[in-house]
This record gives structure tokens, sequence and C-alpha cells, in this order.
């Protein structure tokens, strides 16, 4: 492969477990086995978009493969977002609600919201899911045990920096509460709320996928997994031909100016956590079952991959 063309795929194939026969079944456990071996003991980060939390069944397959992970001896660490489940609610409590930039324009009572939704019925969703195959997910957020602290921010839009009120980027990763969850044996799960570095009474709206980078690379996590709405990143959006499978750092770098909001930040965070020094930042499919599997212990993967410079695959 060239350093300038990033690998694009188009192949889906589905198959049930049913259709399958015993041989075929010993393969799909001899491929995964070298991948199980090399993540055994690996941290991996796995952000949940609110757009991937489309329905029962799919957040069911998501709390399984969680568990999944731990019991293969992975060390699951999930930051949750919930942009579609906050616009919800403040629709329901007459709040208006504004994107600039990409970033939800976040006056205090709507930071009210914002707080409440991600805390109080996101995460506690998410929890229960998890829970509900064994006691391992403790809820956290930003604020728990100083974990995040961000600095308030402006949008860019045609260039120019515009307010988008309580909005914050994470400027400082404080991972030993996050830590001493994982050593417990447990999974926890994030809610990217954070206190203001300038004013810690304030709590600032962090962007999720951001966020997740920053606690990736603050855990030195070996992979940072964000789960969406589509395949991956295409390279002429909406053409659904041109799914690229792997880029490295610098082919997304630039990728990005052409990007448009959706996945601009997305792909920032995977930039962001690769040139922290995450090996491998993947966007995969959160509307098909299990993507996280086969991601992880699959030869083939799924979505699209970002890794650094020197480790294109040809
Ligand atoms: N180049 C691209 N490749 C894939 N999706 C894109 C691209 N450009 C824009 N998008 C949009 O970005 C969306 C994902 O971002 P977003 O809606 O913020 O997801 P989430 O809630 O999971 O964080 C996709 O559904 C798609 O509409
Ligand atoms: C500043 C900002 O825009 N924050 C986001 C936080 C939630 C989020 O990022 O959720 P998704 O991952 O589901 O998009 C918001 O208020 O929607």
């Amino acid at each position: 492969m060239s350093d300038t063309n990033p690998t694009t795929d188009t192949s889906a194939v589905e198959i049930h477990p049913a259709d399958l026969s015993p041989q075929q079944k010993v393969s799909v456990l001899i491929d995964a086995m070298p991948w199980i071996e090399q993540f055994r003991g690996a941290t991996i980060v796995i952000k949940y978009g609110g757009n991937a939390m489309i329905d029962g069944t799919l957040k069911r397959a998501f709390a399984q493969d969680i568990v999944h992970l731990r019991l293969l001896g992975l060390y699951p660490v999930v930051v949750h977002g919930g942009g579609p489940q906050i616009s919800d609610m403040l629709g329901k409590l007459g709040i208006e609600s504004e994107f600039r930039g990409g970033l939800r324009v976040t006056t205090p009572e709507a930071m009210d919201v914002v707080r409440m939704v991600l805390t109080g019925q996101v995460s506690r969703e998410l929890v229960g899911l998890i829970n509900d195959h064994g006691p391992y997910a403790v809820g956290l957020s930003g604020e728990d045990a100083g974990m995040l602290q961000a600095k308030r921010r402006h949008a860019m839009v045609d260039g120019d920096p515009v307010d988008v009120g309580l909005v914050g980027d994470v400027v400082k990763v404080n991972p030993g509460a996050v830590k001493d969850i994982i050593e417990a044996g447990r999974i926890p799960v994030v809610s990217t709320v954070a206190p203001d570095v300038d004013d810690p009474t304030t709590v600032l709206n962090v962007n999720a996928d951001t966020a997740a980078a920053a606690i990736a690379i603050a855990l030195r996590a070996r992979k940072l997994i964000v789960l969406t709405d589509v395949e991956g990143l295409y390279a002429n959006w909406p053409d659904r031909g041109s799914l690229i499978s792997q880029l490295s750092a610098a082919q997304l770098d630039q990728l990005l100016p052409t990007l448009e909001s959706g996945m601009k930040p997305k792909m920032e965070a995977c930039l962001r956590a690769v040139r922290g020094g995450v090996p491998q930042a993947h966007v995969i499919d959160g509307r098909e079952p299990h993507s996280i599997l086969a991601e992880i212990f699959t030869s083939a993967g799924s979505g699209t991959m970002v890794v650094q410079d020197k480790e294109i695959w040809v």
C-alpha cells in the first residue's frame, strides 16, 4: 500500500453461527486465539456513542461483548456519549438546543440537563445492562475522584471562534479511580462531564469522543474503539463504496480538514489517541451486533483502523 492512499474495503459478510460446520467453527476459534493471546491484560477504551445506542437488543449485545472482553482477560473501560438522549430531554423540558461547529451550545440550564442525562440516565442504563451478567460495572463521571479537568473552549465556525457556553476540552486526566476499579476486577463506565480547571465549582460539557481519547492516553490503552452509526470512515462521504479499512496518523492528518462535523471529532480523537501513544484507534459500526468482538478477535477486523505512521499494514 502507498503512503498516501488509505486502503478501502467494501466487503460485508453476514453469517449466523448455526450456519457454520464444526470445522468452520474451529477455524473461527483458531483465528481468534492469537488475538486473545495478544490482547490478554490489555486496557481497551471503548467509546459508545449515543447514536449507536439504537435499540434494546443492540445495547444488550454491547453489554455482553464488554463482559466477554473482561472474561477473556482484557480490561475494558467504557466511555459513553448520549448526544441524542440529551437533545430528547432538552426537548421534553422545552429548552432550546443548538450545535455550533459540532459542539452543543451549553447554557447553565442545559448543563444541568447534560449532567443529569449522562450520569443519571445513560450511565445507569449501561451499568445495569453490564451488571445483568454479574457485579462488574461501576459508573463514574469526570467529577469523581478528580478524574477529569477541562478548560473552556470555543467552537470554530467558518474559521472564526464562536462562544458555546459551558463547553470544555479535557486538559488533565487523573486515571487513579479508573485504575482502582480495573484492579478490583470491575468495569469502569465513564460519563464525560468535567470540572472547569479554572473554576472547579463549575462543570463543563465535554465531547465524549475527545474525552475518550484523553482517557485512553492516560491509561496507556492498547486500543481506542469508537462505536458509531456508520461502518467507519468513508473517504468520499456519503459514497458507501469508499470505506477506509486502515490509515496512518499522517494520512488522517491530511484527510481531517475535508471531514464534516460528526465524523470530525471522532477522527480527531483517533488522531489524538494515536499521536498520544495508543497503538491503534478504531471507528466501528455500533449497529452491527458484536462488532467489538469482530474488531479485536478476528484477522479481518472491522471498520476503520488508525495506526502509528510506521505501523501501516500492507
Ligand atoms: N467521512 C465520513 N464517514 C463516515 N461518516 C461521516 C463522514 N462524514 C460525516 N459523517 C457522519 O458522521 C456521523 C457519525 O457522527 P455522530 O452522529 O456524531 O455519531 P455519534 O453519536 O456516534 O458520536 C455519521 O452517521 C455520518 O452521518
Ligand atoms: C460539547 C458537546 O457537544 N457535548 C456532547 C456530549 C455528549 C456526546 O458527545 O455524545 P455522543 O458521543 O453521543 O455524540 C453533547 O452535549 O451532545
